[in-house]
């Protein structure tokens, strides 16, 4: 699921210039019956951004008196009016277009086109007038408050008019004795009976978590991997021959499923789709004007996305047929140009034969689940993607079947096909990349091993749009720069990519672009939030029935945090609400319409899963925003800084020790008086003394099972990464922090007398688990390149290490934790302390950084002399950029053999 969805958008250039024609037209047609005079013929407007008279109004007086009316801006159109525009949004407009709206109007009033000089917006910078070919133009006196009241009224008779020439509507028919609006009690189950996407995100969070399961389970044997070894021809190529990564998919997933009980829609276009898919049209509702409503909700995407993004897909908006959105289609109806995503009524006129069937979210449960099933009996390198779809590490299931991939995906594409009577198609590759890539080609119904000799022709052929992580605005600027292809794009240099995308970014397109690809396989759940969202039938009228509505919701988001057995810290709530232009009908039934959107966070003192306190957040979050609420359109609650579930999961070592600081708050009670609190975090204590008094405190929570035999002596070796991991025996870790038998004795002089004999204590206990903390660095080393990645899609905060209590304590055990530093962490350093100067908070990053100063320059080991130094440089040269001067430093890291 999810590879060729680009949100969408891709659709966009042809559609665009065609829509906009059809507006036109279909404008100036619309106008015939109005027509009065032709005061503004040859002129067409645009109108940008709030106005008054306002755009509609605008529109009709336009058709009033032969004027054009443009829903987008054109080359040729004669004037953009606005009233107030922001500077972003005008750096790049011709300003001499720009002109007020009280032109309009007055040019009505006088009967005649009046000199538009007067009421440009933007007088200093216009330096050529638009030759426009008026009908006659005139010189006319200052401009007058014309008589806006009485054009009003014309329009109001117009409207009226406009009105009678609808047709009779009635709203969109609904399954009888289901819960209409938010309002109904019953309404929040059936919504999440009924919402695909909830289904679909629930079955792909809860694969997941399955795999992770079960391989928390797993005895490392796996006996079926015999059955293969028996049918199988044996191969040796493949043995230790590099990583083989294998993508699974089901082809059409939730029409193939649909099908298996409709045999007789074989080979015939079909969707599945909630639309019922008998009559292309459905009828308006009243007050519906679907026109107006994709126009702002285009203006909104646009705005959304600096103007890179168009929307595609609305084609089908503006008319009166079915806004249903097509879940999965065959592959019949995709040959006649249909795709997921789709509104139905786009389908039916691409494909006027097209099926409809409808859902069932049951059956899709336990396809997926036979086909993690039968993968997970021969390995469990499984990554869980979402349903239909997954990433399997083959490597160390052939080297022991001893068979060649293509052997294997064969046997195991025959075994889902004929336990769930679907077909699936896989690709393989050496890496997720590769084999994601290669699946593209294998559909449907078939494979494709994408050799290494052929990585990087197969590559160049590849539409660099259909790479993981480009979406439509990227695709915009690939667009403009003329970079179409991988191939395209392999010609030019890592430097200019980076100048357009950005560092990180830049860099894996460089990659991706030739099938590089270093993200290793997540195996572990990753959950960062969990949520409940609603954003159809909200229709409240009273405070009361949206305040029961938001505890429903929390008891489902409370649920879904116990489901996962997690507390969170930080409660937000999203609401959609009713954008003051938007009309107040949505043109789907009972959909949000164009919205304005509103987050409010809170962050909690401790980490929590009580209902009560969610609930509670919650309701005085949304009193706090106040918004009217027969706006709200659409609400959402989101718990996110979930506490740290399994921690041999990922992140660097620092990030690990970051949430075991947090964790062992988890058993203090809660104090529900306390839990509306600001981030920030403005330090009471801010010596070294304070911070350590801190630390001390943390540091005594250290439990028995911690305390292990010695056995781990100085200077670790960490080569052989590859060999470590597979040596690793458990993916459990134990203990918090490290205490390392290396600690400089004047540092140990320097700490109150508490701490050091703790840390005295915990270093003769803790040598063993060094050890695993070593080999587990590594490997979280080498699974930090991937997260790096994917972070750069993820909007989720990262906390920040200097906005923490026990900062110093975390940089003390983290610079004590091995003898070399990983470069993730350097950076994830440097990160969080420019993040800080940036917002002009360098108080918050003094103390920690002098005394990461000054513990470093006491001890030997230049490589991490190396990283201190990096740090303050980068710290030094943004407080440059922001303050205009250094950060004053007491002491600095000073080593005869580095400096
Ligand atoms: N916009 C979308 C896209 C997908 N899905 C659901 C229906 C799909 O059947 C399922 C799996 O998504 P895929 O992207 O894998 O699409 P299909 O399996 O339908 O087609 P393909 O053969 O391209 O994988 O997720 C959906 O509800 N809405
Ligand atoms: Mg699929």
């Amino acid at each position: 699921m999810g590879k060729d969805r680009k949100d969408g958008f891709e659709e966009w250039d042809g559609y665009m210039n065609a829509k906009i024609t059809k507006l036109e037209e279909q404008f100036s047609k619309a106008s015939d019956p109005f027509r009065q005079t032709e005061l503004f013929k040859g002129i067409s407007i645009y109108v940008n951004g709030h106005t008054n008279p306002s755009a509609d109004e605008l529109k009709r007086i336009m058709m009033v008196h032969s004027g054009v009316f443009h829903h987008y801006e054109r080359s040729h159109t004669t004037f953009i009016i606005a009233s107030n525009l922001p500077d972003v949004k005008i750096r790049n407009m011709n300003t001499s277009k720009i002109i007020s709206p009280q032109w309009v109007v007055d040019c009505v009033s006088a009967q005649k086109i009046v000199d538009y000089s007067k009421y440009l917006l933007y007088t200093n910078q216009s330096t050529s007038q638009p030759k426009i070919t008026f009908q006659k133009v005139e010189k006319d006196d200052e401009p007058k408050a014309s008589n806006v009241s009485s054009i009003m009224r014309d329009l109001a008779e117009l409207n009226a008019k406009m009105k009678e020439t609808k047709p009779d509507i009635s709203p969109e028919p609904k399954q009888s004795g289901s819960a209409m609006t938010a309002v109904d009690p019953k309404f929040l189950s059936e919504f999440y009976n009924n919402s695909r996407l909830h289904h679909i995100a629930t079955l792909g969070a809860g694969f997941k978590k399955y795999v992770s399961d079960l391989r928390d389970k797993h005895n490392g044997d796996f006996p079926d991997r015999q059955k293969l070894k028996e049918i199988l021809p044996k191969s040796e190529i493949f043995v230790k021959n590099g990583q083989t990564v294998m993508h699974i998919d089901m082809d059409c997933f939730f029409v193939s499923v649909g099908l298996r009980k409709r045999p007789h829609l074989r080979g015939k276009p079909v969707a599945v789709t909630h639309s019922k898919g008998k009559s292309e049209h459905v009828p308006l509702k009243d007050g519906v004007n679907r026109e107006k409503e994709m126009d702002l909700f285009v203006k909104k995407i646009e705005k959304k996305a600096q103007d890179n993004v168009k929307a595609s897909n609305i084609n089908s908006f503006s008319d009166k047929s079915s806004l249903s959105e097509v879940a999965s289609c065959s592959y019949e109806a995709r040959a006649k140009g249909v795709k997921n995503g789709m509104f139905m009524g786009l389908a039916m006129k691409l494909c006027p034969g097209i099926q409809a069937i409808p859902y069932d979210f049951e059956a899709y449960k336990e396809v997926a689940e036979t086909l993690y099933n039968t993968v997970a009996q021969y390995t469990l390198n499984i990554e869980a993607v979402s349903c239909d779809e997954m990433f399997v590490d083959l490597t160390d299931l052939l080297n022991d079947v001893e068979t060649t991939p293509m052997d294997f995906v064969t046997a195991l594409r025959n075994e889902v096909k004929e336990k769930t009577g679907c077909p699936c198609s896989a690709g393989v590759g050496s890496n997720r990349l590769q084999a994601r890539m290669a699946t593209k080609k294998a559909k449907p119904d078939g494979q494709f091993h994408l050799l290494k000799e052929n990585v990087e022709e197969y590559f160049q052929n590849i539409a660099i749009k259909e790479l993981p992580g480009v979406g439509s605005s990227t695709s915009y600027t690939l667009n403009e720069l003329n970079w179409k292809t991988c191939g395209d794009l392999q010609t030019v240099s890592l430097y200019k990519i980076q100048a357009e995308f950005g560092k990180k970014f830049g860099e894996t397109l460089h990659q991706f672009c030739r099938g590089i690809d270093n993200r290793p396989l997540v195996y572990g759940q990753i959950r960062k939030s969990v949520s409940a969202e609603v954003n159809y039938g909200i229709r409240f009228k009273e405070n009361a029935e949206c305040e029961t509505f938001l505890k429903q919701l929390c008891v489902e988001v409370h649920a879904r945090l116990m489901d996962i057995k997690r507390k969170g810290k930080c409660i937000t709530l999203k609401v959609m609400v009713r954008a003051p232009e938007a009309p107040v009908e949505t043109s789907k039934f009972m959909g949000h319409g164009v919205c304005d959107n509103q987050t409010k966070s809170v962050s909690l003192t401790e980490f929590t899963c009580d209902l009560e306190v969610i609930t509670r957040t919650v309701l005085s979050t949304m009193r706090s925003l106040n918004i009217p609420p027969h706006e709200l359109r659409g609400i959402g609650i989101q718990i996110t800084k979930l506490n740290e579930e399994a921690p041999s999961k990922k992140d660097s070592v620092l990030m690990n020790m970051f949430s075991k600081v947090a964790e062992k708050q988890k058993d203090k009670p809660l104090k529900p008086k306390e839990t509306v609190v600001e981030v920030d975090k403005k330090s009471e204590e801010k010596s070294i003394k304070g911070m350590f008094s801190k630390m001390s405190e943390s540091t005594k929570i250290k439990s028995e099972e911690e305390k292990k035999p010695k056995t781990k002596k100085k200077n670790q070796p960490t080569g052989n990464i590859m060999g470590m991991l597979q040596n690793m025996p458990s993916r459990k870790r134990t203990s918090d922090y490290l205490v390392p038998d290396d600690i400089d004795e004047s540092v140990l002089a320097e700490l109150p007398e508490d701490i050091r004999r703790e840390i005295l204590q915990a270093r003769s206990d803790q040598q063993k688990s060094i050890e695993e903390r070593v080999k587990a660095r590594i490997t979280k080393s080498v699974k930090d390149k991937k997260e790096e990645i994917e972070e750069i899609q993820e909007e989720e905060q990262e906390p920040n290490i200097f906005l923490q209590k026990d900062n110093c304590r975390i940089l003390l055990a983290w610079m004590q934790s091995c003898d070399e530093p990983d470069s993730y962490d350097v950076e994830l350093i440097i990160k969080n302390a420019i993040d800080l100067i940036t917002r002009k908070e360098s108080h918050e990053i003094y103390d920690p950084i002098a005394f990461m100063c000054r513990y470093l320059t006491n001890i030997d080991n230049c490589r991490w002399h190396l990283a201190g130094k990096k740090v303050i440089e980068a710290v030094q040269s943004q407080m440059t950029t922001v303050y205009g001067g250094k950060m004053f430093m007491k002491d600095t890291i000073s080593c005869n053999k580095c400096d």
